[in-house]
C-alpha cells in the first residue's frame, strides 16, 4: 500500500513547494485538508495520526505540538523547523554529510531537515573537519545572502507589497545583527567545530537562492594547505552525488561574479573553491535554492530515502 504523506503546513511557502514536488507521485498516497481547517487542533490531530509520514513545515511551537498530538501513533517525522535540529533523538536531514547518514535517515522515525544557511555552512564545514584540515577550534565566520522566500509568508508579503505598514523597500539588508541566528546552534553540532562562527546573513531583493560564502586562511588551517587540497577535499567527500557538486578549480577561476538565483528552482546545491592559488586565503561559497536543497527539495530528498523510493 502506498505510505500516506500529510504535509503540516501545506499551505505555507515551503509547504505548498513539497506538494508541488509531489502532486504528480503515484507512489504515495498525499492527504490534504481544506486551507480552512489549517489551525485546527482537532483535524490535524486526526491527519498526523492517520498519516504514515508527516512533514512539518510549521512555526517552531507549532511543530513541537504536531508531534505530541501524534504521539503512540507510530508517524514517522520530517521536521522543516529549527525545533528539532540539535534534539539528540532526531536524525539530521542532510544525506550528504557523511558515510551512513542516508542510512540513518531511511531507518529513522525523526528526521529534521536542515535549515538554509545551515545546508551551505554545514556542507562546507563539515568535511574540511572530518578530514582534519579545518581545526574544530578555527575562527570560523560566515557570510550569506538568501532570496526573500526564506522569511516565509510574512516577509514575502513585506517585500512585495510596498502599501503594507510594514514594507521592506531595501533592495539588500544585513540581519541577525546580534550575531545570534537560529542556525548557529545546529551549524556547531553538525560540523564538530567548537568556536562559535560569526554568521552575518543578509537578504536580497530577489525570491528563491542563496549563497553562503566560508573564507578561510590556509595558513591557520592544518598542513597550511593549498587551494586545491581544500578543493581535492570537497571533490572526495561529495563523489558520486546527484545533488551536491564541487565546481571545477579551474571553471572557479574564470568566474567574474556568482550569482545567487543560479540555483533557483532546483534541488541542488554546487560549491565553489574561489581565491588565487598561492595567495594563502580561500574563498568557499555554496550556491543553492533555499526553498529546494535548503527547505522542500531536501524534505522530499529525506521522504525518499524513508519510503525507500
Ligand atoms: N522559507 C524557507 O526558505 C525555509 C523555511 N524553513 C522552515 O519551515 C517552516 C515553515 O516556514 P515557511 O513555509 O517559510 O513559513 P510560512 O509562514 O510561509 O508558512 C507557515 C504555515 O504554517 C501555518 N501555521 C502557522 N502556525 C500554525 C499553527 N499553530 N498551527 C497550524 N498551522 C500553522 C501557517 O498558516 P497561516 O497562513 O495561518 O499563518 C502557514 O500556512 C518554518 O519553521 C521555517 O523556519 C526551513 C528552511 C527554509
Ligand atoms: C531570509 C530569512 O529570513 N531566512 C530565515 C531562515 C530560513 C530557514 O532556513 O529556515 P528555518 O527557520 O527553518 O531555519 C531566517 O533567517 O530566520
Amino acid at each position: 500500500m502506498a505510505p500516506k504523506i500529510f504535509i503540516d503546513g501545506e499551505h505555507g511557502t515551503t509547504g505548498l513547494q513539497i506538494v508541488e514536488r509531489l502532486q504528480n507521485r503515484s507512489d504515495i498516497e498525499l492527504m490534504s485538508m481544506p486551507p480552512e481547517k489549517r489551525r485546527d487542533a482537532d483535524v490535524r490531530t486526526q491527519f498526523l495520526r492517520e498519516a504514515d509520514i508527516a512533514i512539518l513545515c510549521l512555526p517552531d511551537d507549532a511543530a513541537r505540538e504536531s508531534v505530541k498530538l501524534a504521539e503512540g501513533a507510530g508517524t514517522r517525522f520530517i521536521d522543516a523547523s529549527t525545533a528539532h535540529r540539535t534534539h539528540p533523538d532526531w536524525t539530521f536531514g542532510f544525506a550528504e554529510l557523511a558515510d551512513g547518514q542516508a542510512a540513518k535517515i531511511a531507518a529513522a522515525q525523526y528526521v529534521s531537515n536542515p535549515g538554509c544557511y545551515s545546508t551551505g555552512s554545514i556542507a562546507l564545514i563539515a568535511p574540511l573537519v572530518a578530514c582534519g584540515l579545518l581545526p574544530a577550534d578555527y575562527p570560523v565566520t560566515i557570510n550569506a545572502v538568501s532570496g526573500y522566500t526564506g522569511g516565509g509568508k510574512q516577509m514575502i508579503a513585506q517585500m512585495e507589497d510596498a502599501t503594507r505598514e510594514d514594507a521592506i523597500t531595501a533592495p539588500y539588508f544585513a540581519y541577525a545583527l546580534t550575531l545570534a541566528h537560529k542556525h548557529v546552534p545546529e551549524i556547531m553540532r553538525h560540523t564538530g567545530i567548537t568556536r562559535r562562527p560569526v554568521f552575518t546573513p543578509a537578504v536580497g531583493r530577489f525570491a528563491q537562492g542563496m549563497l553562503v560564502n566560508l573564507p578561510l586562511h590556509l595558513d591557520l588551517m592544518t598542513g597550511a594547505p593549498s587551494m586545491g587540497d581544500v578543493h581535492a577535499a570537497l571533490s572526495q567527500h561529495y563523489r558520486g552525488s546527484e545533488i551536491v557538486s564541487v565546481v571545477p578549480l579551474a571553471e572557479s577561476a574564470g568566474l567574474a561574479r556568482l550569482d545567487p538565483e543560479e540555483l533557483k528552482g532546483t534541488d541542488r546545491m554546487k560549491l565553489y573553491v574561489c581565491g588565487t592559488e598561492g595567495a594563502g586565503q580561500v574563498n568557499l561559497v555554496a550556491s543553492l535554492d533555499n526553498l529546494g536543497k535548503g527547505a522542500s527539495g531536501a524534505a522530499v530528498q529525506n521522504l525518499n530515502l524513508m519510503i525507500g523510493g
